[in-house]
């Protein structure tokens, strides 16, 4: 046989092989497998690619939901995950201490001993970040950042002022993009981006967002990760993802040569963390890993919420009616909306801002969770399954609500919701934008600081018009793209500065 007759049989053989090793796993997966009686895709029965597909396209979230319409309450959405949709599910999961996040978070590591906040697996580990990063974002925390929150608050009704003046159609989502960023650089770093004012840094939220969609693709299918293939073709396809993660290193060496304790930011309070054990502080691996997971989680989170809050309120002429009123009946000036009791008060704003939160949620992703290792002797019962050992399990945060796909603030207000006792307290359990548990949102000060704010000062300054949307029908919604943050377009709107309000255009 002639060298290259061995090469061909040889090659046989492994297609062979390769062949059967196929059959036999698609059959086991298809007709063995603890999970096999759950319904689902067809295809996520065989492999991860289902959701990796769908979130390809920023579009798990859709597809989990109608899934779920589909298949019911709980659903095989890959070979060894299932997905909840219940409200009991909710809670089950994400309020179980023997559960921890799946280990396809290790896909959004940037090297193997590096962990930031999202996807650290070691529950002690967890607990010691959760309490150096959270002491930067507590309520304490966001009373000092109060000054800086204010200019850049400042800064955006300026610009609406200005646009106004001009009568320029305003994208929401690109402005409430700029403000979230550059307050949640002064948060993070001390400083903010100048997005708002200046074009240097736009291309950020490109960066940012792509950057968000290829770990959210990973987080569904992590082999995608470790083929490598990132390592050829990164340069080529993410560029702004590369000029991200440039620039990030670029700040932490910037803000390691200013005296750290200049500002009162979240990086001076990482870095000062010492390990109890070994007594090393973080390394700037880890420091500008934590970096690339808090600007994304505080910046973009708070902006999909502000657009989602400019559409609902230009779609809803009621709420925004009622809205504007309460904003404008409490306050007497300007200068009196802070954050503080009166604000807190607007009862009206509170449910408006719960509302959008339930309808277009910042997060929409399935919160991905696996079994502890005893589960086979003690076993995991989710909504009344006992889950087999080797399970990943997930729950989809719209598991219930009347009337889903209506912006209703009033479903949050006691006396104005027609639930009965048990619909208003199940509603209340299933309303988790936040998440539950020891993995909760970390950044709910800083959501609630900022947004009330932003929204009672528009509403106090300006009126606005949609000049988008014209066959939207009856009840719109503010679509979002899952991609573990949101990506959103639009609304466009166009202000209107009211009169003697004591803001000036010109300035
Ligand atoms: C509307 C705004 C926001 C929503 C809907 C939201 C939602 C969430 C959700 C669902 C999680 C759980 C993620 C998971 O389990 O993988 C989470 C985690 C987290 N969020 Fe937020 N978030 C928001 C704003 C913020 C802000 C402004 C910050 C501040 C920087 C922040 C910081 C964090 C942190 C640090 C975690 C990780 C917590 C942990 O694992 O201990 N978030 N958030």
């Amino acid at each position: 046989m002639s060298m290259f007759e061995v090469f061909f049989v040889l090659l046989k053989v492994l297609v062979a092989l390769f062949a059967f090793r196929c059959v036999w796993v698609y059959s086991y997966r298809l007709l063995l497998h603890p999970l096999h009686s759950y319904p689902g895709p067809f295809i996520a029965k065989f492999t991860d690619w289902y959701g990796a597909y769908h979130a390809i396209r920023m579009r798990l979230h859709i597809a989990t939901y109608n899934d779920h319409l589909k298949y019911g309450t709980v659903f095989r959405q890959g070979p060894n995950k299932l997905v909840f949709g219940s409200v009991l599910a909710l809670h089950d999961i994400l309020e179980n201490s023997r559960l921890s996040k799946t280990k396809a978070y290790g896909a959004t590591q940037p090297t193997p001993e590096v962990f930031n906040l999202l996807n650290v697996l070691d529950k002690q580990l967890h607990r010691t970040k959760r309490r150096i990063i959270g002491q930067g974002l507590n309520e304490r925390a966001m009373r000092r950042f109060e000054p800086v929150m204010h200019e850049q608050v400042r800064i955006f009704l300026q610009q609406l002022a200005k646009a106004s003046q001009n009568k320029e159609v305003t994208d929401m989502s690109q402005k409430c993009g700029w403000l979230g960023l550059d307050i949640s650089g002064e948060i993070g770093f001390g400083h903010g981006f100048d997005l708002q004012t200046k074009e240097t840094n736009r291309w950020m939220p490109i960066g940012i967002w792509t950057s968000s969609r290829r770990l959210n693709v990973y987080l569904q299918f992590p082999g995608i990760r470790y083929i490598g293939w990132e390592k050829l073709f990164m340069p080529i396809i993410f560029p702004k993802v590369r000029r991200f993660h440039r620039l990030l290193r670029d700040m932490i060496r910037v803000r390691l040569e200013e005296d750290l304790h200049s500002r009162p930011d979240i990086f001076s309070s990482i870095h000062d963390y010492k390990d109890p054990d070994t007594g090393k502080s973080m390394g700037k691996e880890e420091l500008w890993s934590e970096s690339a997971f808090l600007l994304p989680a505080g910046g973009d989170t708070t902006a999909s919420l502000l657009a989602a809050s400019f559409f609902y309120l230009s779609r809803y002429p009621k709420t925004y009616e009622r809205l504007a009123n309460e904003i404008r009946e409490t306050f007497s000036s300007a200068e009196e909306i802070n954050n503080g009791p009166t604000l807190a008060g607007c009862s009206f704003l509170r449910a408006f801002i719960q509302e959008t939160l339930r309808i277009s949620p910042s997060a929409n992703m399935t919160l991905w969770r696996d079994l502890p290792a005893d589960a086979a002797v003690n076993p995991v019962v989710i909504d009344g399954h006992v889950i087999p050992p080797g399970t990943t399990i997930g729950v989809n945060i719209y598991s219930y609500f009347p009337e889903p796909n209506i912006h209703k603030p009033t479903r949050w207000i006691r006396e104005e919701s027609n639930a009965t006792e048990d619909e208003w307290k199940t509603q209340n359990e299933a309303f988790t934008p936040f998440s539950l548990g020891s993995r909760n949102c970390a950044g709910k000060a800083v959501v609630y600081a900022e947004v009330p704010l932003v929204l009672a000062k528009t509403l106090w300054h300006f009126d606005f018009d949609k000049v988008d949307g014209e066959n939207e029908g009856e009840n719109p919604t503010f679509q979002m793209y899952d991609q573990i943050t949101s990506r959103h377009a639009g609304p466009l709107l166009r202000f209107r500065l009211r009169s003697n309000t004591g803001l000036d255009p010109v300035q």
